[in-house]
Formats: structure tokens, C-alpha cells, sequence
């Protein structure tokens, strides 16, 4: 993990809680607690009376979603965490404004669908949907500089991809809620609209299989047995920039949620004990989800779980595992072991993405899909091993047919990653790689 880092608004936050929050004062009072704390990877914004302004705006603006779409999540999760669903969650690995057109929102969410009717047929189960989406805007970075010395690209929330302007603009947060909320506009749409079939030779698999789908379906209905194939796709974002984060703090039936997304995640970069982030999740309504990388032990787990679970809520806490395809078969048992013998029932989720990154011949950060493939297959074997249930994936993707990441039946090399390398940081599975490791998924799920 990175080193805590105190911004400059760090400094003023506690005192900008105190002068926008409608909070009651008791959970005002938590929550400037919380953001007393060391925060790793913030902004240091160009003005903090720009910041206040954003903070402000934000505050009394509508949230990005409502509180009862949150309580519906934490309802899906908990059956995830019982072993009675499966939890997908993907998407691009940073929203750019840009980039959100209604093209990219629908693609991604045609991606995320079809390959959650795949794992649905291979589960047996139903699969709660979750798009990294509508606020996945904030980026932490390894380096405070870019390899040509100019300060890193952290997300369109906080600066712009151009090297020519990476001054931190609290103004970018207004921007941020403002895409994010036209993209929940058309997830609530689309959540309606029939499921369309792609005609790429995966996509041609899955048609087979939605005509099986269908059948089975039509079955169903004929009997009155309900269904949520057609339902809702959830908002997540990683949980990075607490100025944005304690904007969109609102109180419903009395409880704290943070309302720019339904699931909020803490990163691997992010997630000291006793930070601001950790601290702030813990005092959320919203399901919560945890990055753990391979330094993680099977004691801090334990920590964090009582921490973020406090009152045992079956699905409240997702742990992300994201080792590294070397590594999750030794590192993730005793972590498993550790967490179910303390009785918190959480959901247990592979990201195969971040523990597999590296850099191609030809400069491009990419990563290998049999590498993917692997540590999703070593999450499976420790689960079965260990009788406890693989609850989910997460990935970075994109409906869009780019070049970032290698192999794949299409066979992406190396000389291919500049034709279409698209991402403003991580490299995503395009469609037909998503396609394939769902299918690769489904026969782990039936197996
Ligand atoms: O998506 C995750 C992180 O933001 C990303 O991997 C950091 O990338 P970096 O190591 O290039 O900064
Ligand atoms: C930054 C991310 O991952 P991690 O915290 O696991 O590195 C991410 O998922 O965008």
C-alpha cells in the first residue's frame, strides 16, 4: 500500500462538514471523525474555497441513487453471502466524461448483462448485477508523477488525462455527479429493455444458450415462478475522493448512506485501518467492499471484517480478492479460514484484474487473459477445498472491442495492443474476452 498522504483539503475537511452537512449532530459528529483521519491518494484541489463551492453544490444536489435501491442491494447481497446467488461486477476501470456517451453505457451494460445470463445458467442461482459505474471517476496511482514528469492522471474527477492539465479541480466533482447521474438515468432504462444478442462467434454460443434461457424461462412464468433475469444493474465506484464521498452523505430512516453509488469499495491503496476510508465506510448503510491484495494476513482480515461487519450482516462486506494468479492459492486459504471461523458471513469476490498487471514489450500496461482465467480458477479451488462459496468476480471491461488485454480466442499479441488500446489507466477484457471468461466461469460454477 501507498504511503498516507494528508492533502491540503484533508486539512479543511472536518471544518467543510461542519458547514454544509445536514447531518444530525451525532452522526455529523462520527462523520467528522472519520475524515480527521489520514487519507491516502486525495486531491490536493488548485483552492479549498473552490473545494467548499463543489462540496456545497454537491450537498443539496439529488443523490445519485436512493436509498431503497441500496436496501434492495444489501437484500441480493446477503443471499450472495448465503451461497444462494452469485454477485458480477465489472466495468471500465476509469469513467471519463468524455467517454459517456449512450453508446459506451449501453455496450457495457450489454456486456455485463449477457455475461450475467451466462453465469446464471451455469449457477443455478440468480446473479446480482453491479457496474463499475455512474462514479468510478477517481483513480489512486502508484506514482505521484507519470513517466514524463508530469503529476499522474488521477481520474476524471480530480484532473484531466491531458499532460497539459493535471491540476486538481474540485469543479471536476460537480461534473462527476452530473455524468454520473445522466448514466444512472439510462441504467434505469436499459434495467427494462430487452437483453440484445451480439454476433460475434461467443456471441453466437450465447444465443443458443438465451434460446435455452428463454425456455426455461417461459417454463417458469407458465408455472408463476418469478425471476429476476430482467432486473435492475447496481452502481459502484471505489469509495477514493472523500470530498465527493461525504458530499453525497444523506440520511434515510434514520441511518448514514452514501448515495453516489449503491456499492462502494475501499482499494488496496487505501484501506489502512485507521484511515479516513476505512472509517467512513464503516459508518455506511450501503453494502461495502474491501480489496485484499497479497500482503493481506489472515489477522488484519479478521480486522477489518469486525470492523466494517460490526453487526455480523450476512453480504454487508464483499472482501475483493485480488492476489495475483501466483499467489491466491497459498495466500487466500488461511484468510478464508480465519474470516469464517470469527462468524461474519461476507461475500467473497475475485477481481483477477490487479494482481495481473504488467507492461508489454511494447510499453502498454496490459495483462494476459490465461493469467485471468488462472486466478479465477484458483478462487474456485480454494472455495471448493475449503466448502465455502466463490460468491463473485469482478472485472474491468468494456462493450467496446478494444486491444488491452492479450490472449483470448481472438489471441491478442503484443504488435496488436496499439491498435485500439482505449483506457484512460487499467487495461479491460473487450467483449469477446469477457464472453469467454464468462463461459469459463459457468463451467466452474457447474463444476
Ligand atoms: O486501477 C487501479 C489503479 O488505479 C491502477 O492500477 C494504478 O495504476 P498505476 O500503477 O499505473 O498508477
Ligand atoms: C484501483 C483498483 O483496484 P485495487 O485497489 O485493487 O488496486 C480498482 O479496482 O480500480
Amino acid at each position: 500500500m501507498n504511503s498516507v498522504v494528508e492533502s491540503t483539503c484533508a486539512l479543511t475537511r472536518v471544518r467543510e462538514v461542519r458547514a454544509v452537512s445536514a447531518l444530525p449532530f451525532d452522526v455529523r459528529h462520527e462523520v467528522e471523525e472519520a475524515l480527521s483521519r489520514p487519507a491516502a491518494q486525495q486531491p490536493v484541489w488548485r483552492s479549498a474555497a473552490d473545494c467548499r463551492d463543489a462540496v456545497a453544490a454537491l450537498s443539496t444536489a439529488p443523490p445519485v441513487v436512493l436509498a431503497s435501491e441500496v436496501d434492495d442491494l444489501r437484500a441480493r447481497l446477503a443471499s450472495v453471502a448465503r451461497g444462494e446467488a452469485f454477485l458480477l461486477q465489472g466495468g471500465d476501470c476509469a469513467e471519463t466524461f468524455a467517454g459517456n456517451t449512450e453508446a459506451h453505457i449501453r455496450a457495457n451494460f450489454t456486456t455485463l448483462v449477457q455475461m450475467a445470463v451466462v453465469l446464471a445458467y451455469g449457477a443455478g442461482t440468480p446473479v446480482v448485477r453491479v457496474g463499475r459505474v455512474a462514479g468510478q471517476y477517481a483513480k489512486p496511482r502508484s506514482s505521484e508523477v507519470d513517466p514524463s514528469g508530469h503529476p499522474s492522471y488521477r481520474g476524471d474527477m480530480v484532473n484531466s488525462a491531458s499532460p497539459a492539465d493535471r491540476t486538481h479541480d474540485p469543479a471536476r466533482m460537480v461534473r462527476a455527479h452530473a455524468n454520473s447521474s445522466a448514466t444512472m438515468n439510462m441504467l434505469r432504462a436499459l434495467a427494462h429493455s430487452p437483453v440484445p444478442v451480439s454476433d460475434a462467434p461467443t456471441g453466437r454460443r450465447y444465443a443458443a444458450l438465451v434460446a435455452e434461457v428463454d425456455r426455461a424461462l417461459r417454463f417458469m412464468q407458465a408455472c408463476g415462478a418469478a425471476n429476476d433475469y430482467t432486473r435492475d444493474v447496481y452502481a459502484s465506484h471505489e469509495a477514493l475522493v472523500l470530498d465527493y464521498e461525504r458530499a453525497l452523505l444523506r440520511m434515510a430512516g434514520g441511518r448514514l448512506y452514501g448515495l453516489s453509488g449503491h456499492f462502494l469499495w475501499v482499494g488496496e491503496r487505501t484501506r489502512q485501518l485507521d484511515g479516513a476510508h476505512i472509517a467512513l465506510a464503516a459508518l455506511l448503510a450501503n453494502p461495502i467492499g474491501l480489496k485484499i491484495g497479497p500482503t493481506t494476513t489472515p489477522e488484519s482480515a479478521v480486522e477489518y471484517v469486525q470492523r466494517l461487519d460490526p453487526h455480523g450482516e450476512p453480504g454487508r462486506l464483499t472482501l475483493i480478492s485480488r492476489m495475483g494468479h501466483d499467489r491466491i492459492r497459498h495466500v487466500l486459504p488461511p484468510i478464508i479460514e480465519k474470516v469464517t471461523a470469527s462468524g461474519h458471513q461476507v461475500v467473497w469476490q475475485c477481481d483477477p484484474m490487479h494482481g495481473n498487471t504488467e507492461t508489454s514489450s511494447t510499453g502498454h500496461k496490459t495483462r494476459r487473459f490465461d493469467r485471468v482465467v488462472d486466478e479465477v480458477a484458483g478462487f474456485f479451488e480454494v472455495h471448493r477445498a475449503l466448502g465455502t462459496h466463490p460468491g463473485g468476480l469482478h472485472v474491468e471491461l468494456t462493450g467496446e472491442d478494444v486491444t488491452e488485454c492479450l490472449g483470448g480466442e481472438q489471441d491478442i499479441a503484443e504488435a496488436d495492443l496499439g491498435e485500439r488500446y482505449l483506457t484512460a489507466c487499467d487495461p479491460r477484457l473487450n467483449p469477446r474476452q469477457s464472453m469467454e471468461l464468462a463461459f469459463l466461469v459457468a463451467e466452474m460454477l457447474r463444476g
